[in-house]
Protein backbone atom coordinates (compact mmCIF):
# COMPACT_ATOMS: atom_id res chain seq x y z
CA UNK A 1 0.00 0.00 0.00
CA UNK A 2 1.57 3.21 -0.58
CA UNK A 3 1.47 6.20 1.60
CA UNK A 4 1.87 8.50 -1.01
CA UNK A 5 -0.86 10.07 -2.70
CA UNK A 6 -1.19 13.30 -5.14
CA UNK A 7 -4.61 14.10 -6.27
CA UNK A 8 -5.02 17.38 -7.34
CA UNK A 9 -6.43 19.93 -10.10
CA UNK A 10 -5.64 23.39 -10.86
CA UNK A 11 -6.38 25.97 -13.49
CA UNK A 12 -4.34 28.07 -15.35
CA UNK A 13 -5.79 29.68 -17.95
CA UNK A 14 -5.37 27.40 -21.23
CA UNK A 15 -3.40 25.14 -19.50
CA UNK A 16 -5.70 22.38 -17.01
CA UNK A 17 -3.13 20.10 -14.57
CA UNK A 18 -5.39 17.07 -13.43
CA UNK A 19 -3.22 14.26 -11.56
CA UNK A 20 -4.24 11.38 -9.83
CA UNK A 21 -1.07 9.48 -8.37
CA UNK A 22 -0.20 6.90 -5.70
CA UNK A 23 3.81 6.90 -5.28
CA UNK A 24 5.94 3.71 -3.52
CA UNK A 25 7.25 5.56 -0.09
CA UNK A 26 10.42 5.34 -1.05
CA UNK A 27 12.45 4.97 -4.54
CA UNK A 28 12.89 7.81 -7.56
CA UNK A 29 9.72 8.49 -9.56
CA UNK A 30 10.87 10.29 -12.35
CA UNK A 31 8.21 12.53 -14.43
CA UNK A 32 8.82 12.60 -18.16
CA UNK A 33 6.85 14.12 -20.72
CA UNK A 34 6.66 17.13 -23.41
CA UNK A 35 7.70 20.51 -22.03
CA UNK A 36 4.74 22.13 -20.81
CA UNK A 37 3.15 18.98 -20.03
CA UNK A 38 2.92 20.50 -15.98
CA UNK A 39 5.99 18.42 -14.59
CA UNK A 40 7.14 21.45 -12.90
CA UNK A 41 3.54 22.22 -11.61
CA UNK A 42 3.46 19.38 -10.02
CA UNK A 43 6.41 19.60 -7.87
CA UNK A 44 5.20 22.98 -7.06
CA UNK A 45 1.63 21.76 -5.70
CA UNK A 46 3.32 19.01 -3.97
CA UNK A 47 6.06 21.78 -2.37
CA UNK A 48 3.01 24.15 -1.42
CA UNK A 49 4.11 26.92 -4.13
CA UNK A 50 0.90 26.21 -5.97
CA UNK A 51 -2.23 25.76 -5.23
CA UNK A 52 -4.42 22.84 -6.75
CA UNK A 53 -7.20 21.53 -5.41
CA UNK A 54 -7.42 18.30 -3.62
CA UNK A 55 -4.92 16.13 -1.52
CA UNK A 56 -1.43 15.77 -0.93
CA UNK A 57 -0.31 12.65 1.28
CA UNK A 58 3.70 12.42 1.28
CA UNK A 59 4.79 9.09 3.84
CA UNK A 60 1.37 8.83 5.53
CA UNK A 61 1.51 12.76 6.16
CA UNK A 62 -1.17 15.13 5.02
CA UNK A 63 -0.04 18.65 3.79
CA UNK A 64 -3.17 19.47 2.22
CA UNK A 65 -6.56 18.17 2.45
CA UNK A 66 -9.40 20.24 1.16
CA UNK A 67 -12.05 18.28 2.63
CA UNK A 68 -10.82 18.87 5.93
CA UNK A 69 -9.61 22.30 4.91
CA UNK A 70 -6.18 21.47 5.55
CA UNK A 71 -3.22 23.11 3.40
CA UNK A 72 0.06 23.48 5.02
CA UNK A 73 1.83 26.52 3.95
CA UNK A 74 4.85 26.27 1.88
CA UNK A 75 7.77 27.08 4.77
CA UNK A 76 5.95 24.42 7.25
CA UNK A 77 6.04 21.70 4.47
CA UNK A 78 9.28 18.95 4.76
CA UNK A 79 10.28 19.07 1.48
CA UNK A 80 13.71 19.23 0.26
CA UNK A 81 13.52 21.25 -3.49
CA UNK A 82 16.71 21.08 -5.68
CA UNK A 83 16.26 23.03 -9.01
CA UNK A 84 18.65 23.04 -12.17
CA UNK A 85 20.71 26.10 -10.79
CA UNK A 86 21.61 25.63 -7.24
CA UNK A 87 21.70 28.86 -5.40
CA UNK A 88 23.77 28.32 -2.68
CA UNK A 89 24.85 30.89 -0.48
CA UNK A 90 27.79 32.35 -2.25
CA UNK A 91 29.75 33.88 0.80
CA UNK A 92 29.67 30.92 2.74
CA UNK A 93 31.48 27.45 2.05
CA UNK A 94 29.94 24.49 1.52
CA UNK A 95 30.10 23.19 5.36
CA UNK A 96 28.74 26.83 5.86
CA UNK A 97 26.06 26.20 3.32
CA UNK A 98 25.26 22.90 4.95
CA UNK A 99 24.91 23.88 8.48
CA UNK A 100 22.76 26.88 7.72
CA UNK A 101 20.18 23.88 6.03
CA UNK A 102 20.76 21.94 9.29
CA UNK A 103 19.69 24.51 11.59
CA UNK A 104 16.40 24.81 9.76
CA UNK A 105 15.61 20.75 10.77
CA UNK A 106 14.31 20.02 14.30
CA UNK A 107 17.41 19.22 16.18
CA UNK A 108 15.58 16.15 17.48
CA UNK A 109 14.71 14.27 14.38
CA UNK A 110 17.20 14.12 12.11
CA UNK A 111 17.13 10.50 10.68
CA UNK A 112 19.28 11.61 7.64
CA UNK A 113 22.74 11.68 9.35
CA UNK A 114 25.14 14.76 7.87
CA UNK A 115 28.12 11.86 7.45
CA UNK A 116 26.16 9.29 5.34
CA UNK A 117 24.86 12.11 3.02
CA UNK A 118 28.43 13.60 2.61
CA UNK A 119 29.51 10.08 1.99
CA UNK A 120 26.66 9.49 -0.54
CA UNK A 121 27.36 12.15 -2.47
CA UNK A 122 31.09 11.97 -2.47
CA UNK A 123 31.39 15.74 -1.06
CA UNK A 124 33.77 15.05 2.25
CA UNK A 125 36.63 16.79 0.54
CA UNK A 126 34.82 19.84 -0.87
CA UNK A 127 33.76 21.55 2.73
CA UNK A 128 35.78 24.50 2.63
CA UNK A 129 35.19 25.30 -0.46
CA UNK A 130 32.94 28.19 -1.96
CA UNK A 131 30.32 27.62 -4.37
CA UNK A 132 32.24 30.10 -6.83
CA UNK A 133 35.23 27.23 -6.60
CA UNK A 134 32.92 24.16 -7.51
CA UNK A 135 32.18 22.57 -11.22
CA UNK A 136 28.62 22.57 -12.02
CA UNK A 137 28.26 18.58 -11.01
CA UNK A 138 29.94 19.34 -7.75
CA UNK A 139 27.56 22.52 -6.77
CA UNK A 140 24.77 19.97 -7.49
CA UNK A 141 25.77 17.71 -4.99
CA UNK A 142 26.13 19.67 -2.84
CA UNK A 143 22.75 21.29 -3.53
CA UNK A 144 20.73 18.15 -2.83
CA UNK A 145 22.93 17.41 0.14
CA UNK A 146 21.56 20.96 1.75
CA UNK A 147 17.98 19.72 0.50
CA UNK A 148 18.76 16.46 2.86
CA UNK A 149 20.38 18.98 5.57
CA UNK A 150 16.61 19.90 6.14
CA UNK A 151 15.45 16.73 6.90
CA UNK A 152 12.90 16.41 4.51
CA UNK A 153 10.06 13.54 3.75
CA UNK A 154 10.46 14.26 0.39
CA UNK A 155 12.85 15.47 -2.35
CA UNK A 156 11.79 17.29 -5.12
CA UNK A 157 14.36 17.42 -8.20
CA UNK A 158 13.40 19.64 -10.90
CA UNK A 159 16.21 18.89 -13.67
CA UNK A 160 18.83 18.76 -11.60
CA UNK A 161 20.82 18.17 -14.19
CA UNK A 162 20.10 20.15 -17.25
CA UNK A 163 22.47 23.14 -16.54
CA UNK A 164 25.45 20.31 -15.71
CA UNK A 165 27.70 20.48 -18.83
CA UNK A 166 26.63 17.12 -20.64
CA UNK A 167 30.18 15.42 -20.21
CA UNK A 168 30.06 15.87 -16.09
CA UNK A 169 26.34 14.73 -15.89
CA UNK A 170 27.43 11.27 -16.08
CA UNK A 171 29.58 11.52 -13.24
CA UNK A 172 26.84 12.77 -11.21
CA UNK A 173 24.23 10.17 -12.02
CA UNK A 174 26.12 7.16 -9.83
CA UNK A 175 25.87 9.70 -6.46
CA UNK A 176 22.00 9.98 -7.06
CA UNK A 177 21.82 6.56 -7.68
CA UNK A 178 23.39 6.03 -4.22
CA UNK A 179 21.01 8.33 -2.58
CA UNK A 180 17.96 6.22 -4.01
CA UNK A 181 19.70 2.61 -3.04
CA UNK A 182 20.23 4.05 0.60
CA UNK A 183 18.08 6.49 1.59
CA UNK A 184 14.59 5.47 2.33
CA UNK A 185 12.91 8.82 1.08
CA UNK A 186 10.66 9.30 -1.76
CA UNK A 187 12.08 11.68 -4.82
CA UNK A 188 10.08 13.45 -7.47
CA UNK A 189 12.46 13.81 -10.10
CA UNK A 190 11.85 15.84 -13.16
CA UNK A 191 13.76 15.07 -16.49
CA UNK A 192 13.74 15.31 -19.84
CA UNK A 193 16.53 12.82 -20.37
CA UNK A 194 16.06 9.80 -21.58
CA UNK A 195 18.94 8.04 -20.37
CA UNK A 196 18.73 9.64 -16.61
CA UNK A 197 14.95 8.18 -16.67
CA UNK A 198 16.35 4.83 -17.73
CA UNK A 199 18.92 4.60 -14.95
CA UNK A 200 17.47 6.50 -12.19
CA UNK A 201 14.02 5.70 -12.27
CA UNK A 202 12.06 2.80 -9.94
CA UNK A 203 8.67 4.47 -11.35
CA UNK A 204 7.48 6.39 -14.37
CA UNK A 205 4.99 8.88 -14.59
CA UNK A 206 4.44 10.16 -18.02
CA UNK A 207 2.77 13.01 -18.26
CA UNK A 208 0.97 15.37 -21.36
CA UNK A 209 -1.15 17.96 -21.70
CA UNK A 210 -1.50 18.11 -17.68
CA UNK A 211 -2.66 14.77 -17.37
CA UNK A 212 -0.81 11.48 -16.14
CA UNK A 213 -1.05 8.94 -19.46
CA UNK A 214 0.82 6.25 -17.82
CA UNK A 215 2.26 5.36 -14.60
CA UNK A 216 3.78 2.43 -13.04
CA UNK A 217 6.94 0.57 -12.20
CA UNK A 218 9.47 1.55 -14.74
CA UNK A 219 10.18 -1.58 -16.76
CA UNK A 220 6.37 -2.42 -17.03
CA UNK A 221 5.56 1.37 -18.18
CA UNK A 222 8.45 1.26 -20.73
CA UNK A 223 6.80 -1.85 -22.93
CA UNK A 224 2.91 -0.64 -22.89
CA UNK A 225 1.95 -0.40 -26.15
CA UNK A 226 -0.83 2.35 -25.56
CA UNK A 227 1.87 4.67 -23.87
CA UNK A 228 3.70 7.29 -25.61
CA UNK A 229 7.20 5.97 -25.42
CA UNK A 230 6.27 3.02 -27.60
CA UNK A 231 5.73 4.88 -30.43
CA UNK A 232 9.13 6.66 -30.02
CA UNK A 233 12.29 6.08 -32.22
CA UNK A 234 14.16 4.87 -28.81
CA UNK A 235 11.14 2.57 -27.91
CA UNK A 236 12.57 -0.16 -25.65
CA UNK A 237 12.53 -2.37 -22.85
CA UNK A 238 14.75 -2.63 -19.20
CA UNK A 239 15.69 -5.28 -18.14
CA UNK A 240 16.63 -5.87 -14.74
CA UNK A 241 19.94 -8.41 -13.92
CA UNK A 242 23.11 -9.23 -12.55
CA UNK A 243 26.87 -9.44 -13.63
CA UNK A 244 27.54 -13.18 -13.74
CA UNK A 245 30.71 -13.44 -14.75
CA UNK A 246 32.80 -12.62 -17.69
CA UNK A 247 34.62 -13.58 -21.48
CA UNK A 248 37.69 -11.48 -21.23
CA UNK A 249 39.29 -13.13 -24.08
CA UNK A 250 35.78 -11.21 -25.86
CA UNK A 251 35.15 -8.36 -23.56
CA UNK A 252 31.74 -9.36 -22.81
CA UNK A 253 30.04 -9.59 -19.38
CA UNK A 254 27.64 -12.27 -18.47
CA UNK A 255 24.35 -10.81 -17.34
CA UNK A 256 21.93 -13.20 -15.48
CA UNK A 257 18.17 -12.17 -16.20
CA UNK A 258 14.57 -13.74 -14.80
CA UNK A 259 14.07 -15.25 -18.44
CA UNK A 260 18.11 -15.91 -19.58
CA UNK A 261 21.55 -14.93 -20.38
CA UNK A 262 22.55 -12.10 -21.64
CA UNK A 263 26.12 -11.48 -23.42
CA UNK A 264 27.17 -7.65 -23.69
CA UNK A 265 29.95 -5.42 -23.92
CA UNK A 266 31.86 -5.52 -21.07
CA UNK A 267 32.11 -1.90 -19.48
CA UNK A 268 34.03 -3.55 -16.49
CA UNK A 269 30.82 -3.64 -13.80
CA UNK A 270 31.73 -6.07 -11.08
CA UNK A 271 30.24 -9.91 -10.90
CA UNK A 272 27.57 -9.71 -8.75
CA UNK A 273 26.40 -6.10 -9.21
CA UNK A 274 22.56 -5.49 -10.17
CA UNK A 275 22.50 -3.63 -13.30
CA UNK A 276 19.58 -2.41 -15.82
CA UNK A 277 19.96 -3.43 -19.28
CA UNK A 278 17.90 -1.55 -22.04
CA UNK A 279 17.26 -3.71 -25.26
CA UNK A 280 15.71 -1.16 -28.38
CA UNK A 281 12.82 -2.46 -30.01
CA UNK A 282 14.47 -2.02 -33.08
CA UNK A 283 17.09 -4.25 -32.36
CA UNK A 284 14.87 -7.37 -31.40
CA UNK A 285 13.95 -9.21 -34.16
CA UNK A 286 11.58 -12.13 -34.08
CA UNK A 287 11.97 -16.31 -35.23
CA UNK A 288 9.70 -19.20 -35.20
CA UNK A 289 12.30 -21.40 -33.79
CA UNK A 290 15.76 -21.40 -32.86
CA UNK A 291 18.63 -20.58 -34.52
CA UNK A 292 20.63 -23.58 -35.31
CA UNK A 293 23.57 -23.47 -33.21
CA UNK A 294 26.82 -21.22 -34.98
CA UNK A 295 23.95 -20.10 -37.78
CA UNK A 296 23.73 -16.90 -36.67
CA UNK A 297 25.71 -13.91 -35.32
CA UNK A 298 23.23 -12.72 -32.83
CA UNK A 299 24.15 -14.04 -29.48
CA UNK A 300 21.44 -13.38 -27.51
CA UNK A 301 18.43 -15.02 -27.99
CA UNK A 302 15.41 -15.57 -25.73
CA UNK A 303 12.09 -17.79 -26.11
CA UNK A 304 9.19 -15.88 -25.76
CA UNK A 305 5.53 -15.56 -26.30
CA UNK A 306 3.67 -13.09 -28.57
CA UNK A 307 1.67 -11.01 -25.79
CA UNK A 308 0.40 -8.62 -28.06
CA UNK A 309 0.51 -6.40 -31.35
CA UNK A 310 0.30 -2.83 -32.19
CA UNK A 311 0.69 -0.72 -35.04
CA UNK A 312 3.90 1.50 -35.47
CA UNK A 313 3.99 5.15 -36.09
CA UNK A 314 4.92 4.32 -39.35
CA UNK A 315 2.21 1.58 -41.61
CA UNK A 316 5.36 -0.18 -42.79
CA UNK A 317 5.63 -1.39 -38.83
CA UNK A 318 4.11 -2.89 -36.09
CA UNK A 319 5.11 -3.50 -32.55
CA UNK A 320 4.99 -7.01 -30.84
CA UNK A 321 5.10 -6.99 -27.01
CA UNK A 322 6.91 -10.69 -26.15
CA UNK A 323 6.70 -12.19 -22.60
CA UNK A 324 10.25 -14.04 -21.76
CA UNK A 325 9.28 -15.27 -18.33
CA UNK A 326 8.77 -12.27 -16.09
CA UNK A 327 10.38 -10.23 -18.40
CA UNK A 328 8.84 -8.39 -21.57
CA UNK A 329 10.48 -7.14 -24.52
CA UNK A 330 9.01 -4.70 -27.77
CA UNK A 331 9.73 -5.68 -31.17
CA UNK A 332 9.97 -3.23 -34.00
CA UNK A 333 9.39 -5.36 -37.26
CA UNK A 334 7.82 -4.68 -40.68
CA UNK A 335 3.92 -5.44 -40.66
CA UNK A 336 4.92 -7.91 -43.82
CA UNK A 337 6.82 -9.90 -41.71
CA UNK A 338 4.43 -10.11 -38.69
CA UNK A 339 2.17 -11.29 -41.91
CA UNK A 340 4.42 -14.09 -43.25
CA UNK A 341 5.48 -15.58 -39.91
CA UNK A 342 1.37 -15.37 -38.77
CA UNK A 343 1.94 -13.85 -35.28
CA UNK A 344 -0.75 -13.76 -32.94
CA UNK A 345 -0.89 -13.64 -28.91
CA UNK A 346 -0.06 -17.05 -27.51
CA UNK A 347 2.62 -17.92 -30.22
CA UNK A 348 5.82 -19.05 -28.82
CA UNK A 349 8.40 -17.63 -30.68
CA UNK A 350 12.07 -16.72 -30.27
CA UNK A 351 13.43 -12.76 -29.69
CA UNK A 352 17.00 -12.23 -31.32
CA UNK A 353 18.62 -9.29 -29.30
CA UNK A 354 21.15 -7.96 -32.27
CA UNK A 355 22.40 -4.89 -29.53
CA UNK A 356 21.96 -4.64 -25.78
CA UNK A 357 23.72 -2.48 -23.18
CA UNK A 358 23.96 -1.72 -19.88
CA UNK A 359 22.35 1.58 -19.01
CA UNK A 360 25.85 3.63 -18.15
N1 LIG B 1 3.70 31.24 -13.57
C1 LIG B 1 2.93 30.81 -14.56
N2 LIG B 1 1.86 31.52 -14.97
C2 LIG B 1 1.07 31.07 -15.97
N3 LIG B 1 1.28 29.91 -16.62
C3 LIG B 1 2.32 29.17 -16.28
C4 LIG B 1 3.22 29.56 -15.22
N4 LIG B 1 4.17 28.63 -15.10
C5 LIG B 1 3.90 27.68 -16.03
N5 LIG B 1 2.79 28.00 -16.72
C6 LIG B 1 2.15 27.19 -17.79
O1 LIG B 1 1.67 26.00 -17.16
C7 LIG B 1 1.86 24.88 -18.03
C8 LIG B 1 2.67 23.80 -17.33
O2 LIG B 1 3.98 24.28 -17.08
P1 LIG B 1 5.09 23.43 -16.35
O3 LIG B 1 6.25 24.34 -16.14
O4 LIG B 1 4.53 22.75 -15.18
O5 LIG B 1 5.45 22.33 -17.46
P2 LIG B 1 6.69 21.35 -17.54
O6 LIG B 1 6.18 20.04 -18.00
O7 LIG B 1 7.46 21.40 -16.28
O8 LIG B 1 7.51 22.02 -18.71
P3 LIG B 1 9.12 22.07 -18.96
O9 LIG B 1 9.52 20.66 -19.23
O10 LIG B 1 9.25 22.95 -20.15
O11 LIG B 1 9.73 22.64 -17.73
C9 LIG B 1 2.50 25.42 -19.29
O12 LIG B 1 1.47 25.62 -20.21
C10 LIG B 1 3.12 26.72 -18.84
O13 LIG B 1 3.16 27.63 -19.92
Amino acid sequence: MSDTRLQFALDRGAFHLGVDLALPGSGITVLYGPSGSGKTTVLRCVAGLERAAGLVRIAGHDWQDDGRRLFLPAWRRPVGYVVQEASLFPHLDVRGNLRYAQRRASPREQPIAFDTVLGLLGIGHLLDRRPDNLSGGERQRVAIARALATQPEVLLLDEPLAAVDPARRREVLPWLEALRDELRIPMLYVTHSADEMARLADTLVLMDHGRVVASGPLADTLVRLDAPLARDEDAGALLHGQVAGRDTRWHLARVDIASGVLWLRDDGTPVGAPVRVRVLARDVSVLLAPPAPGSTSVQNVLACTVRAIAGAPHPSLVLVQLACGPDTLLARITARAADILALRPGLPVWAQIKSAGLVR
